[in-house]
């Protein structure tokens, strides 16, 4: 299968001194769900960012359908990739609805505006994440959970090929999370390619089709979630002991004990 989405030897310094990540390389097919894990600070947001244009590698390139990322411009990026970043705080007191119909921008030419079907294609994206009652509520008067949600339905909207997501779960409540991860497989069934960052390597069990784990300024381990979930890379990336127990036969789950 084609990748659409490379990274080949990539290294990133904010200050051109320190290097965040060096030598970082993966590839992403049609239909992956590619999980990050790793400690805080190790550069998993800043790796999405390298990803989504918005920081530029100092070495190495990223390839977008066999296209370097530098050479693409914003609108046709916007169309390929959607991302949803850790925060997003909006001061304009838009409607949960407009905001979704934001995601469809891409798809519009500078004078044109929405129609019928950008309208329907906003509704099912609201529909598809159980949230169409905040549809008329103020996107700055609602809880930071369902704020998350309106922020994934509306790249769901923007219908990209690619999407980037930097801890979706973190505001959502325990029902929440399962349901977003639930949305992400059934994309990835259809053909989206998603990354993810996460802090809960059982998501990636529940959701993910790979795992890589970020630490020590590059990629640790990359691979299926049962080869690289182990209890000695758990061990090494976040100095805890965790058992992988087996839920059942298609399943596992990481279960961190106590700090002796
Ligand atoms: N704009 C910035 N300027 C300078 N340094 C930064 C900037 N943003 C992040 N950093 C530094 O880069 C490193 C990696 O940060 P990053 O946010 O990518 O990590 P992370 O793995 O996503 O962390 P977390 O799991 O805590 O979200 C950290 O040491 C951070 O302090």
């Amino acid at each position: 299968m084609s990748k659409i989405l490379e990274i080949k030897h990539a290294g990133f310094s904010y200050n051109q001194k320190e290097d965040i990540f060096n030598d970082v390389n993966l590839s992403l097919e049609s239909g992956d769900v590619l999980c990050i894990l790793g400690p805080n600070g190790t550069g998993k947001s800043t790796l999405i960012k390298c990803m989504n244009g918005l920081l530029k590698l100092n070495s190495g390139n990223i390839l977008i359908n066999n296209q370097n990322i530098h050479s693409l411009n914003k609108n046709d990026l916007a169309k390929i990739i959607g991302y949803i970043p850790q925060s997003h705080n909006s001061t304009f007191a838009f409607s949960v609805f407009d905001v979704v119909l934001m995601g469809r921008a891409p798809h519009l030419s500078l004078t044109s505006v929405p129609g019928d079907k950008d309208y329907k294609i906003a509704e099912e994206a609201l529909k598809s994440l159980g949230i169409s009652h905040l549809t008329d509520k103020t996107y700055t008067e609602i809880s930071g959970g369902e704020r998350q949600m309106v922020l994934i339905a509306r790249v769901l909207a923007q219908q990209p090929q690619i999407l980037l997501l930097d801890e979706p779960t973190s505001h959502l409540d325990f029902g929440n999370q399962i349901r977003t991860l639930d949305v992400i497989n059934k994309l990835a069934e259809n053909g989206l390619s998603v990354i993810m960052t996460s802090h809960f390597p059982d998501h990636a069990f529940l959701s993910s089709n790979k795992v890589a784990i970020m630490n020590g300024g590059t990629i640790m381990e990359i691979g299926t979630p049962e080869s690289v979930i182990t209890e000695e890379n758990m061990r090494r990336a976040y100095n805890i002991d965790v058992k992988i127990m087996e839920v059942d036969e298609h399943r596992k789950a990481c279960i961190p004990m106590p700090i002796k």
